[in-house]
């Protein structure tokens, strides 16, 4: 299996390159990396669902309140939820994913106020709260305006809680740049909620632009391409368009790592058979591991000799180069600890 390969690739390397990554922990934060390659999706409201967590081993998962929860079905959701988060975060230990998210409805909705009111009267927090249908930075202050009020700061930031945005209307994708901005900003000045990672809601951006899905996806190409690009200029994880049709599971990996190679970091998923597929089709090969930990340890060594660029297999190396390699690192030495 391709993902076996690379973490026992990475392996081999690790010993040294350890050591080598640690130097660089001020370029990228290494201690707070979470792997995103799938990001699963549970229904508040389905309790059923909701009991299976514990062992789900997506990197992500989203206890849902948004568009997978009817909206007869909001206020059970909530419950649910609440009662949910503090079961799994007392026995936080035996989760399988990296992170346990809370999606809420969005300041538009006008539902989020009841979601905070109901969320906050848990005992835990999840790792990350997640927003979906950010249209502006006006909204982003409205989510830090809410969360405040209804936790106060001192528990949002005692606890790290970390933020995930979802981009979803052609308004959104055209003021990325501005958004993304101001999460960065507002987490500075009020020192709660990190933006950690950025979603692409395709079928809300599909539905908002009048646009049809197709089977080869094209009405999506300019879309993805801009939304990686503003993600990655902001140094933000990026995670692509949900795959609906749950029994093709040869389209569903050809467009994961379609995802993968246009750098995406990962995939948003429906159902528990999509996991694997899509895990494996973000994980690097174990040449590419191989690559990044040489690449990072021989960094090392050119730096502390005064050199920033300098050849390395045949290519020219720089900065660049070396924060892609510490993405690949950073991402199997997490998922090797985990596996
Ligand atoms: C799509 C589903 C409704 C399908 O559910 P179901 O009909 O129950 O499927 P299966 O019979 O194949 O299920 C087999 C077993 O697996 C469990 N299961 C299924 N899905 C999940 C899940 N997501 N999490 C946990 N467990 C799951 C079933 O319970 C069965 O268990 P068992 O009976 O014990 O064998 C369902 O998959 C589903 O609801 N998925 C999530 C839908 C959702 O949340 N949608 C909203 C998010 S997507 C989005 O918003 C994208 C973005 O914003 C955009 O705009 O693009
Ligand atoms: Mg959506």
């Amino acid at each position: 299996m391709r993902s076996t390969i690379a973490v026992d690739g990475f392996r081999k390397l690790t010993a040294m390159s350890r050591a080598t990554v640690s130097q660089f922990a001020g370029v990228r934060d290494l201690v707070k990396y979470v792997p995103r390659r799938a990001l699963l999706y549970i229904p508040g409201s389905n309790q059923k669902m909701l009991d299976k967590v514990p062992n789900i081993k997506a990197d992500c998962v989203v206890l849902e309140l948004e568009d997978g929860v009817a909206m007869t079905s909001k206020h059970l959701a909530r419950q649910q939820v609440v009662k949910s988060v503090d079961r799994l975060m007392t026995n936080r230990h035996d989760l399988k994913c990296f992170e346990l998210g809370i999606r809420v409805n969005s300041v538009s909705s006008g539902l989020i106020e009841e979601d905070v009111t109901e969320l906050s009267k848990a005992e835990h927090l999840p790792n990350a709260f997640m927003v979906p249908k950010v249209d502006s930075s006006e909204e982003l202050a409205a989510v830090f305006d809410v969360f405040r009020r209804h936790y106060g700061a001192k528990r949002v930031m005692d606890t790290n809680t970390r933020l995930v945005i979802w981009i979803e209307s052609a308004r959104g994708m055209l003021d990325m740049p501005r958004i993304l901005a101001s999460a960065l900003n507002l987490h500075k000045n009020s020192g709660f909620f990190k933006l950690d990672a950025v979603v692409f809601g395709s079928d809300d951006y599909c539905a908002d632009i009048g646009a049809q899905r197709s089977a080869d996806g094209n009405e999506l190409v300019w879309a993805r391409q801009r939304f990686v690009a503003c993600c990655k200029a902001f140094q933000l994880q990026a995670i692509d368009a949900v795959f609906i049709d749950l029994k093709d599971m040869g389209g569903l990996k050809k467009y994961s790592e379609e995802g993968h190679r246009w750098g995406f970091t990962g995939k948003q998923v429906i159902h528990p058979s999509q996991v694997e597929i899509v895990q494996n089709a973000f994980m690097p090969t174990a040449e590419k591991v191989e690559w990044a930990t040489e690449l990072v340890h021989a960094f090392s060594q050119h730096e502390s000799q005064g050199k920033g660029a300098f050849q390395f297999r045949g290519q020219m190396i720089d900065r660049p180069l070396l924060l892609q390699a510490l993405n690949i690192v950073q991402m199997v030495e997490r998922v090797g600890q985990q596996s």
